[in-house]
């Protein structure tokens, strides 16, 4: 029997998930995904033809593998109220939440359960997602091969073995999408600045990263390597590097990622744990 999943949330991190593993051949049948809202649920349904609940409890009952995918803040009530059917039941969870600690989890389960902690991102929708992820103790090889070929089917699979580095994977991946978005907002905008319509210069933007990104995930060279290799000397790459060189792009982007893992590191301070 194929193996069932549960996700307690269905919002934009569950949904991409949900949408990758369909794509990529996972039946909808075995797959359930709870929200408080019926009004919520119908599109997702809809959607993506998987089983929908409102009741937790209930989804997680016949479930394999049950997927945390709510906001951090209310974590700690839905673990509390799904902690007899888990200990029953004893499915493998992951939780994808930001910050919140292994341990900590676990004990809002009830404890003794088998947990993996994923840091995955929203590109996962596309099947181009990038996740770290993170073992306990009583995660066993199957589990632990159980929740790579679930995270694989929706993208790239980095396993860390101390969980403090998911805050690091939160600043460079679970977070990253974002800064890329903000790079491609203000190179349409500068785009239109020098005069191209703002949707020729969107495309133009995006293709030029896919493009980038795909040529240095197929290529031995380093990253600095093809960056001079655009650069001809005396010409128009070199002045725009030593532009953003100037205004000191590595630092910023530097203290935006310290930024990032020290507000995971402050949630799971918030939320009762480290
Ligand atoms: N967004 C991202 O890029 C990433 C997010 N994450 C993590 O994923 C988790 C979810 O984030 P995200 O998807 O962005 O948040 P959303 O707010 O989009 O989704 C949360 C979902 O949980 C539902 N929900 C609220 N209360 C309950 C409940 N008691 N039982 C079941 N479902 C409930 C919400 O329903 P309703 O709207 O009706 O309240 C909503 O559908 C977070 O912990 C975050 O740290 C991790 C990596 C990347
Ligand atoms: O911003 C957040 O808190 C979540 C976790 C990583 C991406 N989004």
């Amino acid at each position: 029997m194929a193996t069932r999943v549960t996700f307690i949330g269905a919002g934009n991190m569950a949904s991409a998930i949900i949408g990758g593993m369909i794509d990529s051949g996972f039946s909808p049948s075995a797959i359930t995904a709870t929200s408080p809202s019926d009004a919520f649920l119908a599109p997702v349904h809809e959607r993506y033809g998987i089983h929908t609940n409102t009741d937790n409890v209930a989804a997680v009952a016949q479930a394999d593998v049950v997927v945390l995918a709510v906001k951090p803040q209310i974590m700690k009530e839905v673990c509390e109220g799904l902690a007899g059917v888990v200990q029953r039941q004893r499915p493998l969870i992951i939780s994808v939440a930001a910050g919140l600690d292994a341990a900590t989890l676990e004990a809002w389960l009830g404890g003794d359960l088998p947990l993996v902690r994923c840091m995955p991102n929203t590109p996962a929708l596309v099947g181009t997602g990038a996740s770290g992820l993170c073992a306990n103790a009583r995660v066993s090889d199957e589990q632990r091969a159980l929740a790579t070929e679930l995270m694989e089917a929706v993208g790239l699979v980095e396993w860390v073995e101390e969980e403090h580095l998911l805050d690091a994977v939160t600043a460079v991946s679970g977070s990253g999408p974002a800064y890329f978005f903000l790079m491609f907002e203000a190179m349409e905008e500068a785009g239109v600045k020098l005069g191209l319509p703002a949707d020729t210069a969107r495309r133009l933007a995006m293709q030029t990263a896919l493009g980038a990104a795909k040529m240095a995930m197929a290529s031995d060279k380093s990253p600095a390597e093809l960056k001079r290799n655009v650069m001809s000397p005396g010409g128009t790459t070199e002045r725009a590097i030593e532009h953003l060189e100037a205004a000191e792009l590595r630092r910023i982007l530097a203290e935006a990622m310290d930024a990032c893992a020290a507000r995971a590191r402050e949630m799971a301070a918030e939320r009762g744990g480290r």
